[in-house]
């Protein structure tokens, strides 16, 4: 509801609000230069002034004085009406008052698009709607970044999104009262505010005496008087009308005395106020700080439209998707995704299912709600495997919803799992989901199957199936194009473990050069953070192979850790790169294996390979969070990885501290024999609020969940807990 709400006010807006913005900008120079050359008043009272000019400029019809101290005088001369500016402490006339034609043109540019009153309506509706975005922003602001209580974190994602936010929340608080300030003024443009009237009118005496000896302008100071017209000469029981800070009245010629008198409301007053911290008059300084902000708006805008079409182009298939309303729909497909690549399948179903005539829904698995499946013939449900056996994130709550039907869907279901056959829980996840169905009495339309590493084939293979399930011709279109592979050139490597039997390599890749605008929507190579997965596409072969990556792109490259395998066709490629070789890859995001922003510590487990994401969050903690390194590898002296940098961040402080374990010497150790060993220490860290990470094989793993398990057994909370509330995390192969 906010998004839509911020998307389409912006959308709406954004031409209107640059213009009234950048012109209110402009303007706010105006007062600025004023207060720089204005002379205090001096400290005399209005009616001293008021006839010091009557002597001086014949035909004096009027007074002003600006808050910001400017003070005018007008007069009728020879049929001709004048404006002078006056110095107030000789009541000389300076200079003809004239506003620049520019700032003419800018105000009306400001106040009406040139449009008179519909110019007028639009800007106020302008306004309302930079509320809106102000407002729902700033709700958007705390739900991206975790919370209103880490407001003021530091941004993350493309270019756009980066400046849009720090943009907004630099600018946000003078932008939402310059919105507010300007609602209210076009409130009283168009008398929808309670306006305090002037007095009924009370007619005063003949005879005339000065104004400096009129008790009401005798005691009035110079400072509080806004405006006093003159009676018309020769205009029987014509009168002063005073305008002053306080309110309105009228001044008998006759006697000096006040005749009437209105003191100003809580309207005029907010309305003053409002004029003031909108333009800047009375208050330059802070006027220039709005005029600043309001330089923001047409980047804001900018940047917004850049983030739309990032997302267009980004998750194009997550939004076709509710097309077809899941009440209208003969089909129901829902999908789990975790990397995205998932929803490019269900794209590719729906599209042939469309074109042979279905009218398909598409979800997310968490948005499961079979009360709304009114027309559903079959629910097709295609669902990926994360972590190890677990549900990616398009599909959270999906089982728990399923445990609690009362009464199965009518429809029947079918699951395609996808997933990786070298993981043990091969579409673990997918297998869940079908055992859960059937639990529910879920009756299922045909047998499951399974795409092993996004195999076209196994896809076409499954929907051959559903076609002659369900009698009728499905054709699938070639698949669109994911995101473009790019070619990574390697330009250093270093070796490890040939004497160990264990030959592994950190290799370091340049960043592929990315335009202007696809940094703005966040599309060619990038941003990432260490920990995401680097999808690389090996020679002869179309499915990817997933390595961690240990640097963030805010290092300057795309560095792996690779451990060639016997037989392996990615690891021996690789393996085999020479600086200034190349290969094609493809980034993935994981964003449940990130450090994270927070300053708890964190307890970094890994062995093998497994040190390259944990090496990367080192790397990037300039901030110096307690990292506590628990690395396993086979001998010091051969596989020891990131070995001299491991001495350096120590020394740096952005390693708290770092234990190793070695298997292939004297007095072998694993991790988890490590972990054991400094069991009190890790207990009290846990109980600080310290997070776990785990990368590395299988083996290494489970030994490192029971030894934490003993440990938090005797002190702190379980590992379950932990796990339940993301602080115990794993990236295992
Ligand atoms: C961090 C991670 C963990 C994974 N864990 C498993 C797993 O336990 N079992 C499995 O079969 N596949 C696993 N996979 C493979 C994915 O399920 C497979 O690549 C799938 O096609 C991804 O689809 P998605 O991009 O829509 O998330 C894992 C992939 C990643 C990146």
């Amino acid at each position: 509801m906010i998004r839509p709400l911020h998307r389409w006010a912006g959308l709406g807006a954004a031409l209107i609000l640059s213009v009234t913005a950048l012109s209110g900008a402009a303007l706010s120079l105006y007062p600025a230069a004023g207060a720089l050359s204005a002379v205090p008043l001096p400290d005399i009272s209005a009616g001293h002034l008021a006839a010091t000019l009557q002597d001086s400029v014949p035909g004096l019809e009027e007074i002003r004085v600006s808050a910001a101290g400017g003070i005018t005088a007008y007069a009728f001369q020879d049929g001709a009406a004048l404006r002078w500016a006056v110095d107030g402490a000789t009541g000389e006339i300076l200079a003809p008052a004239k506003r620049s034609a520019l700032q003419l043109w800018l105000t009306n540019l400001h106040r009406s698009l040139f449009l008179g009153d519909a110019g007028r309506l639009v800007v106020a509706a302008a306004s309302l709607a930079m509320l809106a975005l102000t407002l729902s922003g700033l709700a958007l602001t705390a739900r991206r970044l975790g919370g209103w209580s880490r407001l003021l974190a530091p941004a993350r994602g493309p270019l756009s999104r980066r400046l849009h936010l720090d943009l907004a929340r630099l600018g946000g608080a003078a932008l939402t009262l310059s919105a507010l300030t300007g609602i209210w003024l076009a409130a009283g443009t168009f008398g929808l505010l309670p306006e305090t009237g002037l007095p009924g009118f009370v007619p005063g005496g003949a005879a005339e005496m000065s104004p400096s000896a009129m008790a009401a302008l005798r005691d009035l100071p110079l400072a509080d008087l806004r405006q006093l017209t003159f009676p018309r000469p020769g205009s029987a029981g014509d009168v002063f009308t005073l305008r002053t800070v306080a309110g309105t009245g009228y001044v008998d010629p006759a006697s000096g005395q006040m005749l009437a008198w209105t003191a100003r409301g809580w309207a005029d007053r907010l309305g003053d106020l409002a004029m003031m911290l909108h333009t800047g008059r009375g208050a330059a300084l802070l006027g220039l700080l709005l005029g600043l902000a309001a330089l923001s708006v047409p980047v804001l805008g900018l940047t917004g439209l850049a983030q739309q079409a990032g997302r267009r182009t980004a998750g194009a298939a997550g939004r076709r998707v509710r097309a077809v309303a899941p009440e209208a729909a003969d089909t129901i497909l829902l999908v789990g995704s975790e990397g995205g690549t998932t929803w490019g399948f269900a794209e590719r179903l729906r599209a042939a299912l469309t074109h042979a005539g279905s009218s398909v829904h598409v979800g997310p698995m968490s948005g499961f709600a079979p009360e709304r499946y009114l027309r559903a013939q079959r629910v097709l449900i295609l669902a990926a495997t994360s972590g190890d056996g677990d549900a990616p994130g398009s599909a959270q709550g999906f089982l728990d919803r399923v445990a609690a039907l009362g009464v199965a869907p009518a429809a029947p279901f079918a699951v395609l799992g996808f997933g990786d056959s070298a993981f043990p829980a091969f579409c673990g996840y997918a297998d869940k989901v079908r055992a859960a169905a059937r639990a529910a009495g879920w009756a299922e339309l045909m047998t499951p199957a399974r795409v092993d590493r996004q195999s076209p084939q196994d896809f076409a293979r499954w929907v051959r199936a559903l076609a002659d399930r369900l009698g009728i011709a499905l054709d699938l279109l070639p698949a669109s194009a994911g995101p473009e592979p790019v070619r990574l050139r390697l330009v250093s490597r270093r070796d490890y473990g040939a004497e160990v039997q264990a030959p592994t390599a950190i290799l370091r890749f340049a960043l592929p050069r990315r335009s202007l605008w696809q940094r703005l929507t966040g599309g060619g190579f990038g941003p990432f953070l260490a920990g995401d997965l680097l999808a690389v596409l090996p020679e002869g072969d179309s499915r990817p192979r997933y390595y961690s990556l240990a640097s963030g792109s805010s290092d300057g490259f795309a560095e792996i850790c690779v451990r060639k395998h016997p037989g392996g066709l990615c690891s021996g490629q690789l393996m085999d790169l020479a600086p200034g070789d190349s290969v094609a890859a493809v980034l993935r995001p994981n964003p449940a294996f990130h450090a994270g922003q927070d300053e708890a510590p964190l307890i970094l487990i890994g062995a093998g390979t497994g040190i390259g994401p944990l090496a990367g969050f080192a790397r990037g903690n300039r901030a110096q969070r307690p990292l506590h390194l628990y690395f396993g590898a086979r001998a010091p002296e051969s596989d020891l990885l990131f070995g001299e940098d491991l001495v350096e961040w120590q020394k740096d402080g952005r390693l708290a501290s770092v234990a190793t374990a070695f298997s292939r010497t004297a007095d072998r150790a694993y991790v988890q024999d490590l972990l054991r060993r400094d069991a009190d220490r890790v207990a009290a860290l846990v109980s600080q609020g310290a997070r776990i990470m785990v990368c590395g094989g299988r083996d290494m793993a489970r030994g490192v969940a029971e030894a934490l398990e003993d440990i938090l057994d005797q002190a702190g909370p379980a590992l379950v807990r932990l796990k339940a509330e993301g602080r115990y995390v794993e990236d295992v192969y």
